[in-house]
């Protein structure tokens, strides 16, 4: 939800609240549309502020309102509503603006930060794109080149380096609330539509079609086979080349192609799983509180038990002839698995860790659980530590050997 509070009887009060990060859910936007509304009947106040509880602004879209249909006043239509307001109203940062947190700052008519918060549009690590407005916003405010920067790493910046850049209008290490209710007081009259930044051209350098080329290149390279990094280039473009209307048309065809993807839902998926597994020790509080004991699992049983059961069967998969070399399997990881590349490729990493190992490891983790066939150590895995594991290059003299015989 949000709350409602006049100060000095003609500033009102817009504050988010959704611990811990005041996530826009449904009730949040529910509770900002019906704020602006009592702020434009009210004619008492003169300007606004929007801020959020517990000294965080916003963390953006709720992203757990995802997976299901979507309730409650949409973002966008919220988002200009605010814009078009005619009375001034300023955004509050304190701790973090990202994704569509930011978006609502953009919305507003100035922004006031605190020095050490955070603000950036991290959509794109989850699989999306600043869909409400930001993709169009942003550029608008800052130019192209750094809004293509921001917007296809979804990285964070410190406020004053927002200043640097002209997202926020001035920074404080003091009280950002504070500030902003005192700076709403001042600003009552000052004209508000060159503040209107959907209103403001998208400036670009001369040599537009290059950049945006370019990124391509770099976002494709980068992220091999990511869709949002490239949609975020795609919006970026018609930043540029549209006006604001069709921008936001072209922003939200956009949105919508990736939004059910299986390539978002895996990076929310991630986002959520990172979270959890910090969340350990409550488990452990779980099981205490039940009088029950668990079993002691170190990480490396978990990583073990995968990595070479893959490795296994990746053996397995070179024994029946199905790949030619281990480097067949090794690209396959690296370049459509995102293994990483500086540990080759999992047969790679298994000579890296030593094939005895291995075989020592899966014969280790069969003994405690028979049952589970992937981890029964291949017969080729076997027969290269007993020829004194060759390197990878050198397997593939065993494959021949062992195909030829099999084909007799
Ligand atoms: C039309 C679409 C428009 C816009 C799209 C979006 O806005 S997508 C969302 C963009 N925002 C983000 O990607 C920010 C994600 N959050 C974070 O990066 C961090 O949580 C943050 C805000 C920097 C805070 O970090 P901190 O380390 O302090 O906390 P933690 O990450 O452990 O999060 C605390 C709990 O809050 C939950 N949470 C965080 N952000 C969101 C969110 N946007 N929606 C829903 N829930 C969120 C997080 O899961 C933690 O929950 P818990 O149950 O305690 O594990």
């Amino acid at each position: 939800m949000a709350s409602y509070s006049v100060l000095h009887g003609s500033v009102a009060l817009i504050t988010l609240q959704n611990p811990p990060v005041n996530a826009l859910s449904a009730a949040v936007r529910a509770g900002i549309t019906d704020a602006v509304q009592r702020t434009l009947k009210d004619p008492q106040v003169t300007s606004v502020v929007i801020c959020g509880q517990n000294g965080r602004f916003c963390g953006g879209a709720d992203i757990r309102e995802f997976g299901g249909s979507m309730s409650g006043p949409p973002l966008v239509p919220m988002i200009n509503a605010i814009e078009a307001m005619d009375k001034p109203v300023v955004a509050a940062i304190e701790g973090v603006a990202l994704g569509g947190g930011l978006e609502l700052a953009l919305g507003c008519h100035y922004r006031i930060a605190h020095r050490q918060a955070l603000v950036g549009l991290p959509e794109v690590t989850l699989g999306l794109l600043p869909a409400a407005g930001g993709s169009q916003r942003l550029p608008r405010l800052i130019g192209l080149p750094a809004a293509l920067d921001l917007i296809t790493t979804g990285k964070h910046i410190l406020a004053s380096e927002a200043l640097k850049l002209g997202i926020v209008d001035q920074v404080t290490d003091g009280n950002a609330l504070n500030m902003a209710v005192e700076f709403a007081r001042r600003i009552v009259g000052k004209p508000l539509d060159p503040r209107r930044i959907s209103t403001l051209p998208c400036p670009s350098p001369p040599d537009v079609d290059f950049l945006l080329d370019r990124v391509l290149a770099q976002v494709r390279k980068r992220a091999r086979g990511a869709l949002a990094p490239v949609a975020c280039v795609g919006a970026l473009r018609a930043a540029v080349f549209l006006p604001f209307a069709q921008g936001m048309e072209k922003e939200r065809e956009l949105m919508g192609a990736l939004f059910d993807s299986g390539q978002a839902r895996a990076l929310q998926y991630a986002f959520f799983s990172q979270r959890l597994v910090s969340q350990l020790e409550n488990h452990c509080c779980y099981w205490a509180r039940y009088g029950l004991v668990p079993r002691h699992i170190a990480p490396e049983e978990i990583l073990e038990r995968c990595l070479y059961a893959l490795t296994n069967e990746g053996f397995n998969i070179l024994q029946d002839g199905m790949a030619a070399g281990p480097e067949d399997i090794d690209a396959i990881y690296v370049f459509g698995y995102g293994w990483p590349r500086h540990r080759g490729g999992p047969m790679f990493h298994a000579g890296q860790v030593g094939l005895a190992r291995v075989l020592e490891k899966l014969e280790h983790y069969q003994h405690k659980h028979p049952d589970v066939p992937y981890l029964k150590p291949s017969p080729l895995l076997r027969r290269l530590v007993a020829a004194g594991s060759p390197a990878v290059q050198k397997w593939r003299e065993f494959l021949n050997k062992d195909r030829v015989h099999s084909q007799l």
